[in-house]
């Protein structure tokens, strides 16, 4: 069955020493703790092998924001998914719409990215989503399925199913505007319907779907509360233990 899975997404925010701060209060808070779902923290690449080895991570597991679209060679500034495998670190979360949107990352080189995370050992936190005009254009669903085709159905369904995805509307990111539940819910449907059409329904029902944006210790329970929701990643929310807290224990 699929997991819940309760993940921070710290982006660019905290220097070493206080991401490190940071990492060793969640572990403390978790500890002696039981919690229905599986924490990450996604941390910057610089924190990750320091975060790596302040944590228990068989309770938290930690995942960089990004790897490069290349083994390894000459591209300066770039980190490949075998440094962050070998930091420790078990998860990437990739296709972020803040990378595709600034950094223009496309659907062809996001399927790069996914291949050399897999074939290093990462799990792909791969993000989905539309803007606000194509969702005022009732173009969502079209959006997301497209975002999935494009990068995700090459794989085989042994690869594909190592795969989670999080739904983040690109309009509820940062904005305190939060998809609400109910459209939470016949996003995910529709999604994990698009993954069983391709994949097959046993895959589709093992695969965990998160949702992101404005997500907080307030709308965290009735987002979770949805059959396809299996979760969360979390921005601004996930910057402090008092915030992300709840949101772990919302399940
Ligand atoms: O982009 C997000 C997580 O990846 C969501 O960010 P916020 O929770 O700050 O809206």
């Amino acid at each position: 069955m699929r997991k819940n899975i309760v993940a921070g997404n710290w982006k660019m925010n905290k220097n070493l020493q206080e991401g490190v701060e940071l990492a060793k209060e969640l572990n403390e808070a978790l500890k002696n703790k039981t919690v229905n779902c599986d924490v990450v923290i996604g941390t910057p690449f610089i924190h990750l092998a320091s975060v790596v080895n302040s944590v228990d991570t068989t309770r938290i597991g930690v995942a960089a924001q990004n790897c490069a679209d290349k083994e390894s060679g000459a591209y300066t500034g770039e980190v490949s998914a075998a440094m962050v495998a070998s930091t420790g670190a078990k998860y990437v979360i990739l296709g972020h719409s803040e990378r595709r949107a600034y950094y223009h990352e496309t659907p062809e080189l996001l399927k790069e990215k996914v291949k050399l995370a897999l074939a290093n050992g990462l799990t792909p936190i791969f993000c989905i989503g539309e803007v606000l005009e194509e969702r005022e254009a009732n173009k969502h669903f079209e959006v997301v399925k497209s975002q999935v085709e494009e990068s995700l159905f090459e794989l085989s369904p042994e690869d594909f199913s190592k795969i989670v995805l999080a739904y983040e509307p690109v309009w509820a990111i940062g904005t305190g505007k939060t998809a609400t539940a109910d459209q939470a819910q016949e996003i995910h449907a529709f999604i994990r319907k698009t993954l069983a059409e391709k994949y097959g329904q046993e895959i589709a029902d093992n695969t965990s779907i998160l949702y992101g944006g404005s997500a907080n210790a307030g709308n965290a329970k009735e987002l979770f509360s949805n059959p396809d929701v299996d979760g969360g990643l979390i921005g601004g929310a996930s910057l402090g233990v008092d915030k992300f807290m709840p949101i772990i224990e919302a399940f």
